[in-house]
């Protein structure tokens, strides 16, 4: 699997190799695009890592998430905070002729790559996050893709997908990274599904998320543009109509003249209207012969002083009749002014009040170019490109023609009965600038929520898996102790009692007897079944058993009424210890054993009945001494059985008893 993966890293890192190498054969130098360098940078980190070497790797690894970092802070941060300009001025070090826009890879990549190479970084354990890492890193791949497609991308602002073949590059990093990485998790694949699946949801939610919010911002952005563009087209159409009401003001004014103005007047008057409308290239009178016979400002009008406009602006011929020869107002189309450049022209006619006869016109110069520069002058014409048309005909323009972002708006305008076009198309690093950070943020925070909530529920079913075995092995351990208790508890049983008759054993006895330090009189018992041998020889020994186990159950009985303790001696034998019993009790209690035993009918093979003999010695007082106690009972049993068997011989404090039956 690692060679695997460690040749597909190598397939990706050649990917970034053709990328790099066309840069360099196209532009005869390698160019500082960082993208295809990062990639390049993670692949290397992630290969050396894949191939043991980690430190060096993680070196490597480091040294691309950093300017990552900072690219991706570029993208967060809102611009009052670090403005676009603060961001180029920072960058323009490495990057001294690329923009921003240029420069920083794109909000997808950098996502990736950041994942790729913390990934790479961390190592394949689930318990970091190692699956969910890869799974957003496998959504954000798709999201790239689904961003390249060309009704996607046509309109975008900022960059989202890097190109294909770095696509294709990124892919690979990824894949090598699960192929290396899938054999460790399939172990615990059990336990990653819950942690997985509800993170990854999340992942998908605010990658959807920022995909719609973003389609929102621009579509908020746009309509902020156009309607930028409608006011400033609404302040063009009002200039006009508030130029042709003043002018209209200045032409009445010379109506009480009864002669054409003198230079002075002229220009007494004309001057404030000259300030107030800058881009007025004159102000003039025409005379009845269509000749110009006074203007303002002097000094770039010199060389018209004095020209006849029938002859050398035929083309506005009509708009002059119109004001001289009818007393109508007169405005020329877009013409070729006489100081170059288009214009309109209006003019208006001065007619006398005495004699009602027009006197000349009064002549309005408008440069249409110099009207754009004035009336937009407060607009950044460095990221705004304005335009004004008429048909295909630029009649003027302001602001950049190059790095102008997508969007071109544009508004009719009626000017003096023609239409004309006032196109503006606002510069990338304007729509940039002006662009909300929310879409982005959010995708950041949601993906950071996505990771903790993948650790907190891996952490939680790792605790709780934990917990299981742990309550597990405490059963098992309190069964083995309570199995162990028992075992001891039989041990401790079979060490003082007899398994086949379950009696006390010669053990328990000893202890009871030991323990009658103070009880006087103290009687002992030994009782021997009669000719026992032939029980087994004839019947087997497990009719044999049986009998021990009848005969301990009779004794047990009569013996325990009576207070006393009755054990299996050994073999056939069987003793009693009779606290507080003196030689006559003992005796009573050996004969109605006898006889109990004589009455359960247990036979011999040839009919006879089992019986036992029975031996007594009693202590009445003084010291115990326990073998000379148990030889006496002894001795009174060996001649119970010479006297014939079926029958208690009691002995009492060394003096033997005879008793008949
Ligand atoms: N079935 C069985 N037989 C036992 C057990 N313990 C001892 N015996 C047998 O008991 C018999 C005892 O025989 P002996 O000591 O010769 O005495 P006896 O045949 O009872 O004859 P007397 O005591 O002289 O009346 C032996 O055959 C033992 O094998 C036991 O637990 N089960």
């Amino acid at each position: 699997m690692i060679r695997i993966a460690i040749a597909l890293t190598c397939l990706a890192l050649g990917m970034v190799g053709i990328v790099l190498l066309g840069e360099y054969q196209a532009r005869d130098a390698i160019s500082l695009d960082p993208q295809p360098l990062l990639i390049l940078l993670v692949g290397m980190g992630q290969l050396i890592r894949l191939m043991g070497q980690s430190t060096l790797g993680r070196l490597l690894l480091t040294g691309a998430l950093l300017p990552l970092a900072v690219a991706l802070l570029s993208y967060l941060l809102p611009e009052y905070w670090v403005s676009l300009a603060t961001w180029e001025h920072l960058a323009h070090p490495l990057f001294p002729s690329i923009s921003l826009d240029g420069w920083r890879p794109s909000l997808l990549t950098v996502l990736g790559l950041i994942l790729l190479a913390a990934n790479a970084w961390l190592g394949r354990s689930p318990s970091l996050g190692s699956p969910l890492l890869l799974g957003t890193i496998t959504l954000l791949l798709i999201m790239q893709c689904v961003e390249s497609l060309p009704y996607a991308s046509a309109n975008q602002v900022l960059r989202y997908a890097a190109p294909l073949m770095q696509q294709l590059a990124l892919w690979g990093l990824l894949i090598a990274q699960t192929v290396a990485f899938l054999p460790t998790w399939y172990a615990e694949r059990g336990n990653l599904h819950r942690p997985l699946w509800p993170a990854l949801a999340l992942v998908g939610i605010s990658l959807l998320f920022w995909h719609q919010q973003k389609g929102l911002e621009d579509r908020s952005l746009r309509a902020d543009m156009h309607e930028q563009n409608r006011q400033l087209a609404g302040r063009f159409s009002q200039e006009i109509h508030d130029h042709l009401a003043a002018m209209r003001r200045f032409a009445n004014s010379w109506n009480l003249l009864d002669t054409p103005p003198t230079s002075a007047q002229w220009t007494h008057q004309a001057e404030p209207y000259h300030r107030d409308f800058r881009y007025f290239l004159n102000i003039a009178f025409i005379n009845l012969d269509s000749r110009i016979i006074r203007v303002h400002p002097m000094n770039l009008n010199r060389q018209v002083l004095g020209e006849r406009l029938f002859d050398v602006q035929p083309e506005g011929r009509e708009a002059l009749s119109q004001a001289l020869f009818h007393g109508r107002e007169g405005h020329t189309g877009i013409v070729e002014l006489l100081q170059g450049g288009p214009g309109i022209i209006h003019y208006l006619p001065v007619i006398s009040t005495d004699d009602n006869r027009p006197m000349g016109a009064a002549a309005m110069v408008v440069s249409l170019p110099v009207l754009v520069g004035t009336l937009f002058d407060e607009i950044d014409t460095k990221r705004v490109f304005l335009e004004l048309r008429q048909g295909e005909t630029t009649l003027a323009s302001l602001g950049p023609t190059t790095g102008l972002g997508p969007w071109q708006y544009q508004t009719s305008l009626d000017v003096v009965g023609h239409s004309l076009k006032l196109i503006t198309r606002p510069s990338r690093a304007l729509l940039l600038e002006r662009r909300a950070r929310l879409p982005v943020v959010s995708l950041a925070i949601g993906l950071t929520l996505a990771y903790l909530l993948y650790l907190v529920l891996y952490a939680y079913r790792h605790l709780a898996l934990q917990h299981r075995a742990l309550h597990r092995s405490n059963a098992e351990l309190r069964n083995e102790v309570q199995a162990r208790a028992k075992l001891q508890q039989e041990i401790e049983w079979l060490a003082r009692h007899d398994e086949l008759t379950a009696l006390p054993n010669r053990r328990l006895f000893m202890e009871t007897l030991k323990a009658q330090t103070k009880q006087r009189p103290l009687s002992v018992m030994i009782c021997d079944v009669d000719h026992f041998k032939q029980i087994n020889d004839h019947q087997g020994h497990l009719i044999g058993d049986r009998y021990l186990k009848h005969l301990g159950e009779v004794g047990r009985d009569v013996v325990e009424e009576a207070g006393g303790l009755f054990a299996r001696y050994g073999g056939e034998e069987f003793v009693a210890c009779l606290p507080a019993c003196n030689a006559r009790t003992a005796q009573d209690i050996a004969e109605r054993l006898r006889e109990r035993i004589q009455a359960e009918n247990l036979q011999h093979h040839d009919g006879r009945r089992l019986t036992v003999s029975i031996g007594l010695a009693t202590l009445e007082n003084g010291p115990l001494d326990i073998a000379t106690l148990m030889q006496v009972a002894d001795e009174a049993l060996y001649r119970a059985k010479a006297s014939g068997r079926d029958r208690v011989v009691c002995a009492s404090n060394g003096t033997s008893l005879e008793a008949g039956r």
